[in-house]
């Protein structure tokens, strides 16, 4: 199995696009620590998977991805069990205009700490044996996706921290490779934030034209955002690539040189 004595950490792992990451890796033969706030979703996750792969392949882990303090706690917890983490997945993510401090303080701080702390424990100059983080951007990290200007401001965060990350570790002999998937709309909870006016907040009247883009763009199903994940993470060569993942299939975008 490609993956076999590998270990993976995923947040936002208990359903969605996170869950889907989180059934590769283990269908080839990874263990995997899955993180999330949803601690019953979580729990029945953990459930089923233990029915699938046995109780030993996975840890499930509550965690709020805000907090230092049980993000770090999370990661110990994961290295004491399975000895090491060299996957790291940072997924977890809202959509939220009207709360949008939070969708800052999940979508991008969230990646920063998270991206960190696994930094931390793989870094090959401070006792680690590498790695690969892989984070979840979109492709409203690639372009203005109307109605959710502080959304598209994370995933644009995501992209350029992920790819500078790539930089600097690649400079610093750090061992560590830092890459990101920017998949378009993807059949999930979160899409329903683009009609919900709640999330949308004072830009809840564009929930039509929002609609229309969904209906332009396609909806995947999570399977294909996993399939582009384990492509990206079983190339070696692929480092601060961003994989875009739309209805026509997937491909690795060309930033513009400045
Ligand atoms: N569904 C879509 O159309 C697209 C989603 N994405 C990104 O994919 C990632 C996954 O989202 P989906 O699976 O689509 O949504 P989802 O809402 O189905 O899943 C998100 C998961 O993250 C968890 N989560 C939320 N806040 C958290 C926190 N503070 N700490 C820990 N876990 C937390 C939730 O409990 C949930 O299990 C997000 O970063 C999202 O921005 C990117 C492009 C398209
Ligand atoms: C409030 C948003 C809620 C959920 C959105 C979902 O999670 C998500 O991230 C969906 C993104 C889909 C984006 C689809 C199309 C975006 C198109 C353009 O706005 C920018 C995209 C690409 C430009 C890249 C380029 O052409 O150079």
């Amino acid at each position: 199995m490609a993956l076999e004595g590998r270990t993976a950490m995923v947040t936002g792992a208990a359903q969605g696009i996170g869950r889907s990451i989180s059934e590769i890796l283990l269908k080839n033969g990874a263990k995997v620590a899955l993180l999330d706030v949803a601690e019953a979703t979580g729990t029945t996750l953990k459930k089923s998977l233990d029915g699938q792969y046995g109780p030993e392949r996975t840890l499930f882990i509550p965690c709020d991805v805000q907090s230092q303090q049980q993000f770090k706690a999370a990661l110990q917890k994961a290295v004491e069990t399975f000895g090491h983490v060299d996957i790291f997945c940072n997924n977890a993510g809202i959509a939220n205009e009207n709360d949008w401090e939070k969708a800052v303080s999940v979508n991008l701080m969230g990646v920063v700490r998270g991206s960190y702390l696994a930094l931390e424990h793989m870094n090959k100059l401070s006792g680690g044996q590498g790695g690969v983080i892989i984070n979840i951007a979109s492709l409203a990290g690639l372009g203005p996706f109307p109605g959710a200007p502080v959304y598209t401001a994370t995933k644009h965060g995501v992209v350029g921290f992920t790819r500078s990350m790539a930089a600097t570790s690649k400079m610093s002999g750090y061992g560590v490779r830092f890459n990101m998937i920017c998949p378009t709309f993807v059949q999930t909870d979160i899409i329903n934030s683009l009609t919900c006016p709640a999330a949308l907040g004072q830009f809840a009247h564009l929930a039509d034209p929002t609609r229309k883009l969904m209906e332009q763009h396609g909806v995947l199903d999570v399977s294909r955002v996993s399939e582009g994940f384990l492509q990206l993470l079983l190339d070696e060569t692929k480092d601060g690539e961003a994989l875009v993942v739309v209805s026509k299939g997937s491909q690795y975008y060309t930033f513009p040189s400045l």
